[in-house]
């Protein structure tokens, strides 16, 4: 099996490279990058006006299986990666079960490989059933592939359970992913607190809660000496404080997502539940100072916190609707109509987010386009204009914040070892 790629835009921010080049694939794997390649008997994919990519790796989507399948599934959730430009993506535990031991680590991964179209990684939890409490199998569920340990989707309350886990993870150079909002502050809050909330009368969930918890996973991170990485950086506050701890040498890192970068909490006003998510949509001061985080690098990742729900589940009042949405299918028409038609991030940056550095973050040999490595690749097309429309979506998430919106830029191909799995939006199997 061979694949010739032609005349695509190379970027690639392991070299440096920008420029348009032939890539063949032979095997899986890519055998030579250079200009007018032939090779007998290959598939041509023309790619003159679109780039080509180190596959997007998506460090933080929820897969929901095992348990909540109704919500989504690794066929449905991998289509959708596919389907969005992602190549690899990291699942994250906060299933049912909750994926806190060995066992689920390997089923889940074996599962993957049968189903999954795009590569699969796994997220292990920190707690066990992800109660705060008891530290879960750590080192087991890392020796059986886990690439991060994360209680996502709650805060770890307890600073000696952190510390404990830290000591562990950075044995083994894993990092924990830390979803940093105070509980105390936010619990009862369903939107950020500010003018916006006030007018609506809604309960709020304020800045500081991140603040007060990135502050202390920084600390603890840094007396460790253990990495971590601040899920879905949402305020200015956290982001300063990353960008201190980051010169004083603290091993953290941390990633935002499409929608924290692009809207603000106004789009809650009309209660659509599709913009309910936690950390919620932020106050536009907060949205500028995450772009300023991402252009100065602060931020190290995009990342899409992919949380798609039951159509009936979020189809309820504010208050009761989960929080999540999908994210996967939206995530680089977002970024490039936001961030790159908009002149603050090149190509070169955004493939950076979207690839190179999350494939580092969690030790992948994935995000990068060399010689005799896996062909893993993302072809788009920057100026495409497309309009979403969750009916279209592979996910079974069928709630966005983005419905309707006019996008230019989108992924036209993904191709996963050497195969291609998704071409002009249809996913092949
Ligand atoms: N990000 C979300 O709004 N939802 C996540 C969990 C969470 O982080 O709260 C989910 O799993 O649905």
């Amino acid at each position: 099996m061979k694949l010739l790629l032609k005349n695509g835009r190379v970027i690639n921010p392991a070299d440096g490279m920008d420029a348009v080049k032939d890539i063949l694939i032979t095997e899986g794997k890519i055998a030579a990058i250079g200009e007018a390649l032939s090779a007998d008997g290959a598939e041509c994919f023309d790619a003159a006006g679109l780039v080509v990519a180190p596959g997007f790796v998506d460090m933080h989507t929820h897969l929901r299986e095992p348990g909540l399948e109704a919500k989504e599934d690794i066929v449905s959730g991998t289509n959708a990666a596919a389907a969005g430009g992602f190549t690899t993506i990291a699942c994250m535990p906060n299933t049912k079960p909750v994926v806190d031991n060995a066992i689920l680590v390997a089923g889940l991964t074996q599962r993957a490989q049968a189903e999954g179209i795009v590569n699969l990684k796994v997220i292990g939890a920190l707690s066990k059933g992800q109660e705060g409490k008891e530290l879960a199998e750590i080192g087991d569920m890392i020796l059986a592939g886990a690439v991060a340990i994360s209680d996502d989707g709650r805060y770890v309350d307890s600073a000696r359970l952190l510390k404990t886990a830290l000591e562990y993870t950075g044995m083994f150079g894993k990092p924990i992913i830390s979803h940093a909002e105070d509980e105390s502050l936010v619990s009862d809050g369903y939107m950020h607190e500010g003018a916006v909330s006030a007018m609506l009368g809604m309960k709020g969930r304020p800045a500081v809660a991140e603040d007060i918890a990135v502050a202390r996973d920084i600390l603890l991170a840094e007396y460790v000496g253990a990495p971590i990485h601040i899920a879905h950086v949402s305020t200015k506050g956290a982001v300063e404080l990353i960008r201190q701890a980051k010169k004083r040498g603290v091993k953290v890192t941390t990633e935002v997502t499409p929608h924290h970068l692009s809207l603000t909490d106004e789009a809650v006003i009309g209660f659509d539940t599709a913009t309910k998510v936690n950390p919620p949509l932020r106050s536009q001061d907060h949205v500028l100072a995450l772009v300023e985080a991402v252009k100065d690098g602060t931020i190290d990742a995009i990342a899409t916190d992919h949380a798609p729900h039951a159509y009936e589940e979020k189809d309820m009042e504010y208050r009761y609707a989960p929080s999540g949405f999908a994210g996967l299918e939206t995530a680089l028409g977002v970024i490039l109509t936001a961030l790159y038609h908009t002149g603050q991030l090149s190509l070169m940056e955004i493939v950076r987010l979207m690839a190179y550095n999350p494939a580092r973050i969690l030790g992948l040999d994935a995000g990068v386009i060399r010689i005799g490595g896996a062909a893993d690749l993302t072809i788009f097309d920057p100026d495409l204009d497309w309009v979403v429309d969750s009916n279209k979506f592979y996910t079974k998430g069928k709630h966005t914040p983005f419905e309707g919106k006019k996008l230019k830029g989108k992924a036209v191909a993904t191709i996963v070892g050497g195969k291609i799995v998704m071409k002009n939006g249809k996913v092949i199997r």
